[in-house]
């Protein structure tokens, strides 16, 4: 049977605004992949490729999850019933309406946005405003190693999508606020694999607290579940 990720959302409101902006981030992928194409042969060579500044370069770009990984991490949220959620990398906000969905069908809470970019930060605001889940969701702009660095509460679950050059960073300052059994998902760990090394490394090495592998989403996605006798 044809999967369609819109079902497991009970609201047609929230169903719409997705369809429409999940639409606009699958035509932009020829354009995303022209961009990386200088990019290739480093990438064939198992060399980092993400730099310093390259928000910039992807100003217009949604760089959106899939529609499956978007369902998946709803579903995700409701089984461990979030009401935190931290959120690495907001941009258009598509993860963010995802996420904000689950706190509310959970009855409440709220998602941590973060983007560097505020013009991106109003665009995603907008959008959580026509699905009605503004006020499940407070997007904080600016470096999210210095937005994520107070406040956060106890966080039931993160999607860690901003871009690779910091996910380990961010994922360390979020960590001691992640509670026990609380899930950590990671895009691109496959599409990125040497940008990601360290990354998959550190959340793989029990030392450190999780069990984790990768999801075999298009992209490679590291789900990583914090265990409850974390140091
Ligand atoms: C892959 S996109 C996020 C896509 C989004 N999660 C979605 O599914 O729609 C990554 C975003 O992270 C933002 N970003 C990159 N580095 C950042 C940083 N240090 N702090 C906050 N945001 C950052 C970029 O501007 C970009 O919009």
């Amino acid at each position: 049977m044809k999967s369609n990720s819109f079902d497991v959302l009970p609201d047609e409101r929230v169903r719409a605004v997705l369809r429409r902006l999940h639409g606009e981030a699958d035509r932009q992928v020829p354009g995303v992949l022209l961009q990386f194409l200088p990019k290739l042969p480093r990438m064939l060579l198992g060399r980092p490729v993400d730099v310093p500044g390259a928000e910039v370069a992807f100003a217009d770009k949604y760089l959106a999850i899939e529609q499956a990984q978007g369902a998946f991490c709803y579903l995700t949220a409701r089984a461990l019933r979030a009401r935190t959620i931290v959120e690495f990398g907001t941009s258009f906000g598509v993860s963010t309406l995802w996420l904000a969905a689950a706190v509310r069908d959970n009855g409440g809470g709220r998602v941590i946005g973060t983007e560097l970019l505020p013009e991106k930060a109003r665009r995603a605001q907008a959008n959580l405003e026509e699905a009605g889940l503004a006020s499940f969701a407070e997007i904080r702009v600016g470096d999210a190693m210095q937005t994520l660095r107070a406040d956060l509460g106890e966080v039931d679950f993160m999607l860690n999508d901003g871009f690779p050059l910091r996910a380990l960073d961010v994922l360390k300052l979020v960590t001691p606020a992640l509670r026990p059994g609380a899930v950590v998902v990671t895009d691109n760990v496959g599409v990125f694999k040497a940008d990601y090394r360290d990354y998959v490394t550190w959340v793989r090495d029990p030392r450190n607290g999780f069990a984790s592998m990768t999801v075999p989403f298009r992209s490679g996605t590291e789900y990583s579940v914090r265990q409850p006798d974390a140091p």
